[in-house]
This record gives C-alpha cells, structure tokens and sequence, in this order.
C-alpha cells in the first residue's frame, strides 16, 4: 500500500460531477495531485457497494498482515453510516478467512450514553458488525458507560496504556502514543472525525491520549474521543466521506492550506507520522474535486 503518496484510483474520472468541459484526465489528476495536502491516497468510487467491497478487502489484507508480524490486530472503530459499510466483512469470505481471534476492537470516539442507548457507537458496531462476526467479547473495548464522560475518557486512556504495556496495541517510537493498527474515521459534513468538530478546542489537545466534549455540536453533547496525535500516530488510517453533503468538505481538505490556513477542518488534520492513510470516497462526496477552487470564501464559513 503506498505511504506517503497520493494516488488515484478513480475508473472513470471523467463521470465525477464537476469536472470541467473538455479538461484533459491526466490534468485533473495532476491539478489534484498538486492540492492534495494531506499526504495519502486518495480512492474514489462510483458507488458505496464499490467503496464497500474494497474496503472490506482493505481491512481483511491489513488485518491478516498484522496478524501474521504482531499476533494481533488493533482496529479503533467508530459511529455513523461507516458501520454500515463493513457489512461486507461479515460476508464470504471474510467471515472466514480473516482471524477475528486476534482482532481487538477499540473506539475513536463514544457518546456519553448507555450501551443500549440508539445514539450509542458500541451499540451501533455491536448490532451492524460484531455481533455477525467472531470476535471474542473479552477484546471488545468498549468505553464505560457507568462513569462521567470526564472519568470514562481517563479510564479509557488507562486501559489502552494498560494494553500499550503488553503490546496487544503498539507503540509509535516517535510520538509515544498508541500506535493502532488501523484506525477507521468517517467525516461528517462539517468536516469533523470522531467526535473532534472545527473550531473545537479538543482538536489542540496534545497531552491526553483520549479526551472529553461536553458541547458537541451535534447531539449527544457529552463525548469522549481520541485527540489527533493518537489518530496520526497509527500505522494505518482509513477515512470514508459519502455522500454529497460532504463534498464542500472534501474539497477543502483536498486544498486545506490554499483555503483555510488558520481554521483547519479536523480532517484536514489527519496526517500519519509514520503510517499511511488512505481516503475511501465515495462518488458523491468528491463532486468538487475536478474543480478545486482555491479562492472559494464561501466553503470557509461552513
Ligand atoms: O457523531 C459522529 O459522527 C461521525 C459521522 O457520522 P454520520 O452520522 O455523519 O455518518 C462519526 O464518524 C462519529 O464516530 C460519530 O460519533
């Protein structure tokens, strides 16, 4: 998989809404190229059943690679339309050729809710994903739904320094955070991954491997979530964007610096120290990219 590149894997560019008239293909990749800040490659698919199945086979071949060198797999997952995505990973024949023994299962942000709750990631995961796969319950991590959101992100960030201690997770050499086998994100149409919203102050957390909101933006208010030096310090990161009304979005991580270099969306943050990133977008969502518009204010003020 490549690192700190940025490919293109679209089949046929040329149908991605927004495109100009008559411009050349190898010139829409290059422009692109040339805006894409963030170091990664870019994946764009003609539909979400296309986004789906590559990126269960993205999951199974990380899962199988990290099993083989390290025993284990860690995954942080987390809420949204993204789990309904891994459905083809309880299919065949993931079901059963990817060893979901060595899977342990964490979660990049939680909402301080019960774990039946409807607004809850566990239950979200637990019912859309793992109750249909093989993953043993003792490597479920889920967040402890019996504290204050403030007491659950500290006991959070104990437990995943407890397993940090063992290696079940690993460790970045650089930055001394967990270092995550793959961490999952999708971005919401403002821009936000995980439960880290624009203009938040939890995206300048540094200290704090897991930190707390109790203003989100978007219902439920009270949020634990991973702060962006554990999210770039893991080996892999995949973020999905669906849908048009993240298109605006994604157009201004693609050119992130040109646009907004003092309010930088969360995921325009996203930037791996060691590991590689990539970004599965699904047609929708990347409308604007064959015209990136550098001057465009008004995508500012999203
Ligand atoms: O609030 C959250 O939103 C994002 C995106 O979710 P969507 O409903 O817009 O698809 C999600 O990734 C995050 O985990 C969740 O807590």
């Amino acid at each position: 998989m490549a690192g700190k590149e940025f490919g293109v894997l679209a089949d046929s560019p040329e149908r991605i809404k927004g495109r100009r008239d008559g411009e050349d293909e190898h010139q829409w990749v290059r422009d692109l190229k040339k805006n894409m800040a963030a170091s990664g490659e870019l994946r764009i698919f003609e539909s979400l059943e296309d986004l789906a199945i590559d990126l269960a086979e993205y999951v199974a071949q990380l899962s199988e690679v990290f099993v083989k060198e390290r025993g284990f797999f860690s995954i942080a997952l987390t809420g949204g339309s993204l789990i309904s995505l891994m459905r083809k990973l309880c299919e065949a024949p993931y079901n059963k050729t990817v060893d979901w023994t060595k899977w342990y299962v964490f979660w990049t942000d939680e909402r301080a809710v019960g774990k039946t709750h409807v607004d809850s990631n566990y239950k979200l995961a637990k019912d859309g994903f793992l109750s249909k796969v093989s993953v043993l319950s003792s490597h479920i991590h889920s967040i402890n739904d019996n504290l204050t959101v403030e007491e659950a992100a500290a006991s959070y960030e104990f437990l995943i320094r407890q397993l940090v201690k063992v290696r079940i997770i690993d460790v970045s050499e650089s930055t001394d955070c967990p270092k995550f086998d793959l961490i999952l994100l999708e971005m919401g149409s403002d821009g936000h991954i995980a439960s880290l919203f624009p203009h938040h102050q939890a995206l300048k957390q540094s200290e704090e491997w897991v930190t707390f909101i109790t203003d989100s933006p978007e219902p439920p208010p009270e949020r634990i979530t991973f702060s962006i030096p554990v999210i770039n310090s893991a080996s892999n990161i995949a973020v999905v964007a669906m849908g048009d009304d993240r298109a605006a979005a994604m157009q201004l991580v693609v050119c992130r610096n040109a646009v907004a270099p003092d309010a930088p969306l969360p995921a325009s943050l996203i930037s791996p120290t060691e590991g590689n990133l990539v970004w599965f977008v699904e047609r929708e969502a990347a409308t604007f990219l064959g015209t990136i518009a550098g001057d465009d204010q008004s995508l500012i003020e999203m």
